[in-house]
């Protein structure tokens, strides 16, 4: 683990997620840098949040000779089948802006009831370390999408993804509420007790 905490590359350009997965290991004292903007972008063509994770976190390690970690997420909503699931980033077209991708997930949803509009972020973090073997873990976060977005917090999807309990959607909460739930730190922290158990079997 110390070994990594001293030099870890985050495999993302979304600064969205730079920013939140900086603030969770800086609560635990670790600084991490993501990839520069000038890094080489991974085809993310895996049919799984998982393989796209191991495959960016991979890639990045081998690029850079150094450990790095990958998150691939997305949006699973219950009245679309899943979708847009691992397709989330490109839902509205290969290079969607966050407000296209929410456009048309309100536009798809526009006839589903109160009471079908059901979904969860799912996210996958991949840790990739040069002649070890690489780690995943995974967490979700169930709620509820919005007919119209609120709140400026966030990324993505946050605006139009209630929490039924809250009556907040993610871009209401600040970033250490968001990171308090999301599907993102619930994979991390799994990641960090994988880590752990490393560390007592060596
Ligand atoms: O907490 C979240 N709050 C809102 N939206 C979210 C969240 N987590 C994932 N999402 C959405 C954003 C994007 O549409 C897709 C991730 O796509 P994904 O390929 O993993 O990320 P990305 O292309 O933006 O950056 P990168 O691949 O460099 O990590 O799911
Ligand atoms: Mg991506």
């Amino acid at each position: 683990m110390e070994q990594i905490q001293t030099k870890l590359l985050l495999a993302t350009k979304n600064q969205g997620k730079v920013k939140e997965i900086q603030h969770f290991f800086a609560e635990l004292g670790w600084h991490v840098e993501a990839v520069p903007q000038t890094a080489p972008d991974v085809t993310e063509d895996q049919e799984t949040f998982a393989g796209n994770a191991i495959k960016k976190a991979e890639e990045m390690a081998r690029a850079f000779h150094m450990p790095a970690l990958a998150d691939d997420s997305g949006l699973e909503v219950d009245a679309l089948q899943g979708r847009p699931g691992v397709y989330s980033a490109r839902y509205a077209g290969e290079h969607a802006s966050d407000q296209q991708n929410n456009e048309k997930l309100c536009a798809e949803l526009a006839s589903i009831s109160d009471g079908e509009r059901t979904a969860r972020f799912v996210s996958a973090i991949a840790l990739a370390r040069p002649g070890q073997e690489t780690l995943v873990a995974f967490g979700t976060l169930e709620g509820y999408i919005l007919t119209e977005g609120r709140g400026t917090g966030g990324f993505g999807y946050d605006p139009l993804f209630l929490l039924p309990e809250r009556d907040k959607t993610l871009a209401e909460l600040t970033i250490e509420e968001k990171n308090g739930i999301s599907h993102r730190a619930k994979a991390l922290t799994s990641m960090i007790e994988m880590l752990k158990m490393e560390d007592r079997q060596s």
